[in-house]
């Protein structure tokens, strides 16, 4: 079975994207939404979380995220131990996640898919790209936050530039282009 990965900078539309691919069956890996459960279940990240942050990190098992996300996105080596704790663990359980499904091909989805080496060991990537003060606006509208938060990730994240060295295909997602058609193409050539 063909593993295909899907990423984008934050707000590029990913998760849209994902959802069409869905509508045609195929099955997708949500990483961000999958890390976020491991990082409560794992006992490893866990212990991993609680020495970086303190015992405080957590509270009744739910992770303060607003607290980690204000040092992490503000102190880059901080920000490689978590992804260091982090992405072995997602990739172990993506592992897992794959041995039960049934399809052509299935989907990864995840932002840093490529900052993070993750793509070594998928078939394709396809890159989902728009420009990024619509993905600033798009993400201060769907999530309420303060720009100056988006802006910081962003800056740990690659530009499209770089992105695009390494996929295969391209999505624009921007307000121009209709996705439907785009990733009917890249579905009728993942199936031939
Ligand atoms: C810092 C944390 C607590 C912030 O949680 P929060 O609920 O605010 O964000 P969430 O996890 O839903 O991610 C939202 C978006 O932030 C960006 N983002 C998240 N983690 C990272 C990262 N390690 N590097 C760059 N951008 C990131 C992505 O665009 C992502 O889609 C959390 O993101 C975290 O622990 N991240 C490190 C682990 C990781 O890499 N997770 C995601 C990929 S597997
Ligand atoms: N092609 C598009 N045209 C207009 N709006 C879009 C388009 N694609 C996505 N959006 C909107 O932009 C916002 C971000 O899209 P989405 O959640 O799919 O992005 P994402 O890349 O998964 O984001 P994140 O990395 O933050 O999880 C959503 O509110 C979505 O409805």
């Amino acid at each position: 079975m063909q593993k295909i990965g899907v990423t984008g900078g934050i707000g590029s539309g990913k998760s849209t994207v994902c959802r069409i691919f869905e509508t045609m069956k195929i099955p997708v890996y949500y990483a961000d939404l999958r890390a976020r459960r491991l990082i409560e279940k794992d006992e490893r990240i866990i212990q991993g979380y609680k020495k970086l942050f303190g015992d405080e990190a957590y509270d009744a098992g739910i992770l303060d995220r607003n607290f980690v996300a204000g040092k992490v996105f503000a102190d880059p080596s901080l920000l490689r131990r978590v992804n260091e704790l982090v992405h072995p663990v997602v990739r172990e359980d993506f592992k897992a996640w794959i041995a039960i499904q049934e399809a052509d091909y299935v989907i990864q989805e995840a932002a840093v898919l490529l900052e993070s080496g993750g793509y070594k060991t998928l078939d394709k990537v396809i890159l989902v790209s728009a420009p990024k003060e619509l993905r600033l606006s798009r993400v201060i509208q769907r999530d309420r936050i303060d720009k100056e938060r988006v802006k910081e990730r962003m800056k740990n994240q690659w530009t499209d530039e770089q992105r695009r060295l390494l996929c295969d295909y391209e999505v624009i997602a921007d307000d121009e282009h209709l996705i439907v058609p785009q990733v009917l193409n890249i579905h009728n050539e993942l199936i031939k």
